[in-house]
């Protein structure tokens, strides 16, 4: 089996992860609780297409059993061990769908969004990108497809360049890419894109170190967008973020798609805030989808344990302190995945002799319903029967001023 996972300096030989991980699904609250709305976008928003009522029904991103493993020597005479930090994901997303990609710490979300870019080369799988198979293309074939897919980091302190103005940061991959004729093209390109995000032209022969955190992750959107991708990597945009500013961005990232048509994979630890950004909604544990479908389904129905367990973590919308339910117990290394369901060391439904042997593969209980769970005892028989509470389950986050 070749094994092509790169190693783009960084040092995962320690796996992350563990009780501090999960500590960080239950933030403090992002802003004042509003009153609640549905979960997900497809049920907050006229106009926007929700999984029920896609502007396309063909995905523009399609990712098949794709897998990264990273390559790490245990010491000087030791073999070396593979860690899987994407084990055999399949998704799609379509052209202006938000998918949101939640899980703790160290499950494997950044390695996903930078695999399905080719920044990180995958291992195994394939992804088909607007019909075109981009598993093995060469960084040369590569090229002109990638001003369609972009990313934006989670901090924006690190991802500008401190020594180039905005003008500069954002008119690079316009200049790149030759995207613009003559420079006034590219100025007025840069321009419109600063003025979208929020900046006035003002910014434009200012640098980086001038302007706040939020106000840098407005330049490092609009550079990511002034190259009209079609599909953006969102990677924690909002974590670095004072919870101040975090809806502001939320909101500003959601016109944005609205304006431009632009799909989004939006990666968080925070359920509320994929709650909030997403059509639908995949839950990733261990480097694998334990559940997806639409946004509203999986917040209300929440048919894995480990979802459920997410949720639970949530801070009480009555303003009790108590969790409403504890996960205990840490993940395994993804160093040394464990046979069977990659959740069986912690969940509380875990039958010995079937969910220590055999992986449960990712399931649609009620076909149709577009709801998918690798669990052998998800949550819920009746899981689909209509619930009395309309209530949801992800807290709504304030409306702001962008
Ligand atoms: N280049 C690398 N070499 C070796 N291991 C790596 C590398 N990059 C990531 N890892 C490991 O892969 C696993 C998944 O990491 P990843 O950063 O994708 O998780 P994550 O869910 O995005 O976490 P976080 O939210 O903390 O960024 C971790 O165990 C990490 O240590």
């Amino acid at each position: 089996m070749p094994l092509r996972a790169a190693l783009p300096g960084r040092d995962g030989s320690v796996p992350r992860g563990g009780a501090a991980a999960l500590r960080l699904l239950a933030p403090a609250r992002v802003g004042p609780v509003f009153p609640a709305r549905a979960g997900g976008r497809a049920g907050r928003r006229r106009g926007v297409s929700g999984p029920d009522k896609p502007r396309s029904t063909k995905p523009l991103l399609q990712v098949e059993k794709l897998s990264t493993l990273f390559p790490v020597r245990q010491g000087l005479f030791k073999a070396t061990k593979f860690l899987h930090a994407v084990d055999g994901v399949s998704f799609y997303i379509r052209p202006g769908e938000t998918l949101g990609l939640v899980g703790e710490s160290g499950c494997g979300k950044s390695t996903l969004g930078r695999t399905v870019l080719r920044l990180v080369e995958p291992t195994l799988g394939r992804i088909v990108f607007d019909g075109q198979d981009i598993t093995r293309l060469s960084e040369r074939a590569l090229r002109p497809l990638r001003r369609r897919m972009q990313i934006v980091f989670q901090d924006p302190y690190s991802s500008l360049n401190p020594r180039l103005t905005v003008r500069e940061i954002v008119g690079e991959g316009i200049a790149a890419l030759r995207l613009a004729k003559t420079t006034r093209e590219a100025d007025e390109t840069v321009l419109e894109m600063v003025t979208k995000v929020g900046l006035g032209p003002a910014s434009l022969d200012r640098y980086p170190s001038e302007f706040s955190g939020g106000q840098r992750q407005r330049i490092a959107i609009a550079r990511a967008l002034a190259v009209r991708p079609d599909f953006v990597v969102c990677d924690e945009p909002t974590s670095a973020l004072d919870v101040s500013v975090q809806a502001q961005i939320l909101n500003l990232l959601e016109r944005l798609q609205d304006e431009l048509s632009v799909s989004y994979l939006f990666i968080s630890h925070d359920l509320r805030v994929v709650g909030y950004m997403s059509h639908r909604i995949a839950v990733m544990y261990l480097g694998r989808i334990v559940e997806m479908g639409p946004a509203r389904e999986v917040s209300e129905r929440r048919l894995h344990p480990y979802t459920r367990a997410l949720f639970g973590a949530l801070p009480r919308e009555d303003g009790d302190p108590r969790p409403r339910r504890v996960l205990h117990g840490e993940p395994p290394r993804p160093l040394e995945p464990p046979r069977g369901c990659v959740f069986q060391s912690r969940c509380p439904k875990s039958e010995p002799g079937r969910c220590d042997v055999e992986a449960p593969e990712l399931t649609e209980l009620v076909p149709g319903s577009h709801h998918r769970v690798a669990c052998f005892h998800p949550e819920g028989v009746d899981a689909h029967a209509p619930r009395s509470s309309a209530r949801p389950s992800v807290p709504a986050l304030p409306p702001a001023d962008v």
